[in-house]
């Protein structure tokens, strides 16, 4: 199975960085893993409404082109649908039963996804009600597939 994660800005933090790396490494034993980097837009500090849409608009067209046709998207989205790593690790396996299925998760920039973004998802996933960085949502998706692989393998890992 092919993984795709496409996000949008960079890790300026070098404890993501190596947490991304760690479970990239990781993952790389279950999947192909891809990590797809777009450059965010700078958003002047008093940006109005609409130079805020703009600018996910902007940054929304980078995601799209990004997307292959065919691809399973799941966008994450804090109104999106809360499932338990268990009901993540089903919903990966069950896509995967078609032997070259392509699975693409896609991280929002600061003010997060456009909705034509949104509109193409086939699945929009929430980790909580609560607002987290792109940078830590990058590691955490990560670690939650990760995660889902080795419940479907049935191999320990910590709780
Ligand atoms: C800083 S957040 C953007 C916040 C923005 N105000 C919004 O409502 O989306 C950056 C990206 O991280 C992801 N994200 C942050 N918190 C999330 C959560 N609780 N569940 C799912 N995705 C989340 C989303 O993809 C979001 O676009």
């Amino acid at each position: 199975m092919r993984i795709t994660v496409v996000c949008v800005g960079k890790i300026k933090e070098k404890y993501f960085t190596m947490g991304i790396e760690e479970y990239s490494k990781r993952l790389s034993r279950y999947c192909k893993l891809d990590i797809i980097e777009l450059p965010d837009e700078k958003t002047p500090d008093n940006a109005s409404a609409a130079e805020e849409l703009q600018i996910k608009k902007k940054e929304g067209e980078r995601i799209l082109k990004s997307v292959k046709d065919g691809a399973y998207v799941i966008a994450l989205a804090i109104e999106g649908k809360m499932l338990t790593s268990e009901e993540l690790s089903e919903k990966i396996e069950a896509l995967g039963v078609n032997g070259d299925s392509h699975i693409v998760f896609i991280i929002g920039g600061s003010l997060g996804l456009d909705a034509e973004v949104l509109k193409r998802a086939d699945y929009k996933l929430s980790f909580s009600k609560m607002t987290f960085p792109h940078q830590m949502m990058r590691m955490v998706l990560l670690e939650q597939v990760y995660r889902g692989y080795r419940i479907m393998k049935g191999e320990p890992y910590h709780k």
